[in-house]
């Protein structure tokens, strides 16, 4: 009964980490192997790794998730994005072995109005969001047992994210440019672990339909509204001492790097009718504040502790 977790992520890969702290409640052998362990662009390395390990379920947290870069260096998207997974995908249908795997709200363009559900058309703007969509494809064209679960603007204590990103810009300055034109579903990394967890045990039962499905933290924001509900809370828990000012401007500027889509809304339309809700990201979010706040306190107290001894 072993489950397998690619892209489990050293300092970063954030979900990586997340599912394997929600794992730890489960009562399988769980194999979590980082990109240092694993890389899954060696084909040959990960058959030899699945084919030793023969996982039940594999869980595909490995991605190329730099945007901006990816413009300028597609091929290693792609390679980490779309090769990698159909490589992964051939060997889960092979093998009767479920492939959950994870997709972005960047497939889509942004011009539609309201949020996206699962049967809207994806139309990516970016690298990124082309490379995750033929990734996407090439599993759901090769893989019977194939989930993709897309999600957008995540955020954890762990790695970069624009929590982590705000927060740092705060300690850093009084004023933050932020897009005011941009409308997206924050997500928290932990709900995210939680629900893949939780569809993982669905798929052993054959209780969950393969597919495409949307998780997301509600109610849309815009990035502006994300921004201010992270300073205000960051402030109430003492993470940020001094005022800042959110000054906003238009989404892709001229030289900012690749495009993002002024709409990445997600709508969970399928999801719900198997038992698993989308979050409120504010509540999420002061969850995570705590966990920071509890970290950078445990830091300060060893700090002291060094300076003592
Ligand atoms: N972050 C977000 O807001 C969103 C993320 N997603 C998707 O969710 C998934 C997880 O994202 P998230 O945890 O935030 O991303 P992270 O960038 O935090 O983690 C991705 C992990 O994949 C690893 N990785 C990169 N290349 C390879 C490789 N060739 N082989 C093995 N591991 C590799 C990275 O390691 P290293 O850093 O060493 O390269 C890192 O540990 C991805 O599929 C992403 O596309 C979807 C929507 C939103
Ligand atoms: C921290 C910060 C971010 N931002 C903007 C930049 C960007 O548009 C957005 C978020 O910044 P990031 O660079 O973290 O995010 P970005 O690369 O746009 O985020 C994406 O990551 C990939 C992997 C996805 O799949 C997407 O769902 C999404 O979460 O917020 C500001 O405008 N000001 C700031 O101070």
């Amino acid at each position: 009964m072993t489950w397998m977790i690619t892209g489990a992520g050293g300092q970063v890969g954030q979900v990586g980490q997340c599912l394997q702290q929600a794992l730890k409640q489960s009562r399988r052998r769980i194999i979590a192997l980082s990109h240092s362990a694993l890389d899954i662009t060696n084909e040959t390395l990960l058959l030899r790794v699945l084919e030793a390990s023969k996982p039940l379920v594999v869980f595909n947290c490995a991605a190329y998730t730099h945007l901006d870069k990816a413009e300028q260096q597609p091929e290693r998207a792609w390679s980490v994005n779309a090769k990698a997974p159909s490589a992964l995908a051939r060997w889960c249908n092979d093998n009767d072995a479920w492939l959950i795997h994870l997709s972005s709200d960047y497939v889509f363009s942004g011009w539609m109005a309201d949020a996206y559900s699962e049967s809207a058309l994806p139309c990516p703007l970016s690298e990124y969001g082309r490379s995750k969509l033929a990734g996407e494809q090439a599993i759901m064209e090769t893989c019977a047992k194939a989930i993709v679960i897309r999600t957008g603007w995540l955020f954890s204590q762990y790695g970069k994210n624009p929590l982590s990103g705000l927060l740092n810009n705060a300690q850093k300055s009084q004023r933050i440019n932020i897009a005011s034109d941009a409308y997206v579903s924050p997500t928290p990394a932990v709900a995210l672990a939680e629900a893949m967890m939780q569809i993982a045990n669905l798929a052993e039962q054959g209780r969950i339909p393969r597919g495409r499905y949307h998780f997301a933290g509600t109610p849309t924001a815009s990035t502006y509204l994300f921004a201010g509900e992270v300073l205000r809370q960051a402030q109430g828990f003492g993470l940020i001492d001094q005022h800042c000012r959110l000054i906003p401007e238009p989404l892709n500027q001229p030289g900012s790097g690749a495009k993002r889509p002024h709409n990445s809304a997600l709508v969970s339309q399928k999801l719900p009718e198997l038992g698993i809700y989308p979050p409120d990201w504010r509540t999420e979010l002061s969850l995570t504040l705590e966990v920071i706040k509890e970290q950078q306190s445990q830091q300060e107290y060893r700090l002291c502790q060094g300076f003592a001894s």
